[in-house]
């Protein structure tokens, strides 16, 4: 396997996390190399932009250009070299959530987005995007065993619906790179949808 970039999307408490480490885990057990990343994140810089862009109030232009700030410099530092050294890169989340939080979660400009998607990306897309999808009100019942929210996950369920909308958009526009998974089920029906899909790439 070369260098491939693979970025994991959903809604928040859509059940990413679990599965992302058990494909790393596979992987490097099979001798890749893995790089294990997320967005907003991944540099000491984009980490701190995460930070306010998590916990402190702004409107959607100051939200999306910070996202996407972050994910120059996670492009720049991290997931070009590594996709240059032949590494599998792994990303919790890249920018279809940029499209789904922002563009339709936040009802900001799609147009704008797309055009600092093609400024900062300069061509560069997933080879996959693998999305977990699931309706809010189940993430919702999720997230409220699990933590205290932050700026997005003390959202409405209305809000995860436009952001829901936003990911079958984005997936619409581009179908070949997208392997949607029906993240309400059990974890291990979803990880057997993860593995066949994959394996039907031949990875
Ligand atoms: N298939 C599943 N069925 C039931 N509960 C699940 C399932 N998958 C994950 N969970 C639980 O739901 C919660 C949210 O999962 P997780 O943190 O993996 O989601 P996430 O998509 O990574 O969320 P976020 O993007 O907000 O970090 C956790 O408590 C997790 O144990
Ligand atoms: C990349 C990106 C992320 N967000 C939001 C989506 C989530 O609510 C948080 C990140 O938290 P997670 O637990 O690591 O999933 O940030 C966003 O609004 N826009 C983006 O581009």
């Amino acid at each position: 396997m070369g260098g491939r970039f693979i970025s994991f999307e959903g809604i928040d408490g859509a059940g990413k996390s679990t599965h992302i480490d058990a494909l790393a885990a596979r992987w490097r057990a099979a001798g890749h190399e893995v790089v294990l990343t997320r967005e907003p994140g991944g540099t000491d810089l984009a980490e701190r932009l995460r930070e306010q862009v998590l916990h402190t109030g702004m409107d959607a232009l100051t939200e999306a250009l910070l996202v996407f700030a972050a994910r120059r410099d996670h492009l720049r530092q991290v997931i070009r070299p590594a996709l240059d050294a032949g590494h599998v890169v792994l990303c919790d989340r890249f920018t279809d959530a940029t499209f789904a939080y922002q563009g339709g979660g936040r009802g900001f400009d799609p147009h704008v987005l797309a055009t600092l998607e093609g400024w900062v990306q300069e061509g560069l897309q997933p080879a996959l995007t693998v999305w977990f999808d699931l309706p809010a009100a189940v993430a919702a019942e999720r997230r409220a065993a699990a933590r205290s929210p932050d700026r997005f996950e003390s959202q409405d369920t209305h809000f995860f619906e436009r952001v829901r909308a936003g990911y079958e958009a984005r997936r619409e526009q581009d179908p070949g790179r997208f392997l949607q998974l029906d993240a309400s089920l059990t974890r291990e029906a979803v990880w057997a949808q993860l593995v066949a899909g994959l394996e039907a790439r031949g990875w």
